[in-house]
């Protein structure tokens, strides 16, 4: 089986990155790089660290009307990304056009509800219902719309493969016990989530902000 760390490179300086993504390569299945890193070095930031050739997740968690989502999927697939995120909750006419604008070896996978968020949050921004509930009812629409799976937290997975056996599922949120939870509100180990049906563990923090990233990582997976 595969290495299912995917390291999140969450900085805005590109020699960092390269330089943490080069020493934790050994140890990991794949390089996520997200809005901080694309925002400040684009393009040419993600054919940097693709040199490394490890497999790269572009999370830009796309959400706006189809036509425009389409047309950034399109600007995207000189990058031929491995995964790209969007996300689910703008609907499957949006969702089904993301997926019909991206490059044939793109996995797109749909964000459900944030690993940031709580039920109480949820409730803040209209959704009356649990998170459980509401990532089951976005893994059902992008399925629908023909995408290749969802990112959930790690306590949603388990459920989430059981309705979904062929789908793809991306779980961040990840905290080594005793581990600092900073934003994330729905986290669970890696251990936890490998053993629930998670196809790649994001994990950014626990390895990138430790003293010795490579340690970090070579002891996360020696948990797996
Ligand atoms: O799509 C994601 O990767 C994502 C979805 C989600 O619900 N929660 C979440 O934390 N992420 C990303 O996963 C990474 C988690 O980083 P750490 O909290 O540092 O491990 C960040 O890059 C987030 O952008």
């Amino acid at each position: 089986m595969s290495n299912p760390v995917y390291v999140a490179i969450d900085t805005p300086d590109l020699d960092h990155a390269v330089k943490l993504a080069k020493s934790v390569k050994n140890h990991i299945g794949g390089v996520k790089l997200g809005l901080e890193f694309f925002c400040a070095n684009g393009h040419h930031g993600v054919h940097e660290v693709a040199k490394l050739g490890l497999p790269i997740f572009l999370d830009l968690k796309l959400h706006d009307i189809p036509n425009t989502v389409a047309k950034a999927v399109q600007a995207l697939n000189g990058l031929a990304p491995a995964i790209l995120t969007i996300h689910a909750s703008g609907g499957r006419a949006m969702m089904e056009d993301a997926k019909a604008a991206a490059g044939t070896n793109t996995k797109v996978v749909a964000v459900t509800v944030l690993t940031s968020l709580d039920d109480h949050d949820l409730s803040r921004v209209g959704v009356a219902d649990d998170p459980h509930n509401q990532v089951e009812r976005l893994a059902d629409l992008a399925r629908e719309a023909g995408l290749d799976g969802i990112v959930c937290s790690g306590q949603e997975v388990k459920a989430a493969h059981k309705a979904w056996k062929n789908g793809f599922f991306i779980v961040p949120g990840l905290r080594p016990a005793g581990s600092k939870t900073g934003d994330q509100k729905r986290i669970v180990t890696p251990r936890q989530a490998r053993d629930d049906g998670a196809s790649v563990l994001v994990i950014g923090r626990p390895i990138t902000a430790a003293e010795v990233p490579d340690d970090a990582a070579r002891a996360i997976v020696g948990t797996l």
